[in-house]
């Protein structure tokens, strides 16, 4: 028979995958004596969990076989009538989806072209690269300071780049934890308004806020430049995964009506649908479960960030710097030049505590010296034991650079 070269039928696209640095590592964080301020993963032991055995129990005795059953593509129809009642935007202009990864894969699918020019932060969400990476782009880093996207040079960047669209993370960015303020929120719709550069908005961290004042969401601002939902150049893509659980994969896209109506062609052709029996569930906790949850998390996460900070700035070595998130799950820490954050992890999973090394959230590299930190996932117990000891591993670092 003939020796089948099975390497050489991969496609390009495939060619060009690389795997998940987050996904890779939850398996190392999976050892349990291993403190993980890896994963974005919620509290699990914050889960409503009676709460989900009593919703799935009613979706069975309400709906019956049909929950079992195949669904639309566009999803369940009081789930969607819910989540456009609390945009202020017809269901029509709401497609759930299976995950917001699922949101950011079926959108570069309907989006990118090879070779169009993808404008994302310095550093962005890896798992929008990931997603994006396969249709080919051609990545265009946008400067950030502490304030997140530097609005400024992103004009300058719109003035010699004709990009398709910019993708960013406004609340509590993944992996920095930043904020971006109400004005550069401004100035960022109407300049890619101007510019016609379609505007993604990944929110699925909005409602976590534990301090400060919210700004208005860009899609909000896009509705009120453009006066419609079907006219506007922003996409808001959010998600259940933080709010409530990750498991049931539920999150949704808000966009005009000619992108729904690709985003559910091209949903057709991966999935056919988000799960029926998840989607009910969803649905019958967004009324009353949804908002108690959401404050019960927003506590939770705030004491873990203000003991992280607090630990970190007790145990840490001198030299290393750090963002202070509003809410969300993450902080960044940028540690002196020299020191390879990378080369650094199997030291600290020798401590018992993990990180995600920065240089993965950089499109075109870069960022060795930096990592990035959740304290969602860790009890204050494991965030005291766990930043002392990738603390000791620092230390022991710079004095070696
Ligand atoms: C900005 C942003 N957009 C989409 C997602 C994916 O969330 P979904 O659960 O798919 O709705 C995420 C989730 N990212 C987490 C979770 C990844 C979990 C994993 O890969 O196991 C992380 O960065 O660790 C996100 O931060």
């Amino acid at each position: 028979p003939l020796a089948f070269d099975l390497d050489g039928t991969l496609s390009r696209r495939a060619q060009s995958m690389t795997a998940s640095a987050i996904r890779e590592i939850l398996k190392i964080t999976q050892q349990p004596d291993v403190i993980s301020f890896a994963g974005g993963l919620p509290a699990p032991e914050l889960f409503p969990l009676d709460e989900v055995r009593a919703a799935s129990q009613r979706v069975l005795d309400v709906y019956g076989p049909a929950a079992l059953q195949y669904s639309t593509t566009e999803g369940h129809a009081p789930l969607r009538e819910w989540i456009g009642a609390q945009a202020g935007i017809p269901a029509r202009n709401v497609q759930i989806v299976t995950g917001s990864q699922q949101g950011l894969d079926l959108l570069g699918k309907v989006l990118i072209d090879e070779g169009d020019v993808v404008l994302v932060e310095a550093p962005t969400y890896l798992g929008a690269l990931q997603s994006f990476q396969p249709y080919l782009p051609r990545y265009v880093q946008v400067p950030t300071d502490d304030g997140g996207i530097d609005v400024d040079a992103l004009e300058e960047v719109l003035k010699t780049t004709r990009a398709k669209l910019l993708y960013a993370v406004p609340n509590f960015q993944n992996p920095t934890g930043r904020t971006l303020s109400a004005e550069r929120r401004r100035r960022l719709v109407e300049l890619t308004a101007q510019h016609g550069v379609v505007l993604i908005e990944d929110d699925p961290y909005g409602q976590l806020r534990f301090t400060g004042e919210a700004a208005p969401s860009l899609y909000s601002l896009g509705l009120e430049l453009h006066g419609d939902a079907d006219r506007n150049h922003v996409i808001y893509s959010s998600s259940f995964s933080k709010t409530l659980v990750p498991g049931l994969r539920d999150a949704w896209v808000q966009a005009a009506a000619p992108i729904i109506g690709k985003l559910i062609q091209a949903k057709q052709g991966a999935d056919l649908h988000t799960p029926t029996f998840n989607q009910m569930i969803i649905t019958e906790l967004v009324q009353d479960v949804l908002p108690r949850q959401i404050e019960r998390v927003r506590q939770a996460y705030g004491e873990r960030a203000r003991l992280m900070l607090d630990r970190i700035h007790a145990d840490f070595p001198a030299g290393v710097q750090t963002t202070t998130p509003e809410g969300g799950m993450f902080l960044w820490l940028t540690l002196p030049e020299g020191v390879d954050t990378q080369a650094l992890l199997p030291r600290a999973v020798e401590r018992k505590v993990a990180y995600v090394p920065g240089s993965p959230f950089y499109a075109l590299g870069g960022g060795e010296n930096t990592m990035r930190l959740s304290y969602s996932n860790a009890t204050p117990e494991q965030i005291t034991r766990g930043v002392r000891a990738l603390g000791d591993t620092l230390r022991e670092a710079l004095a070696e650079a």
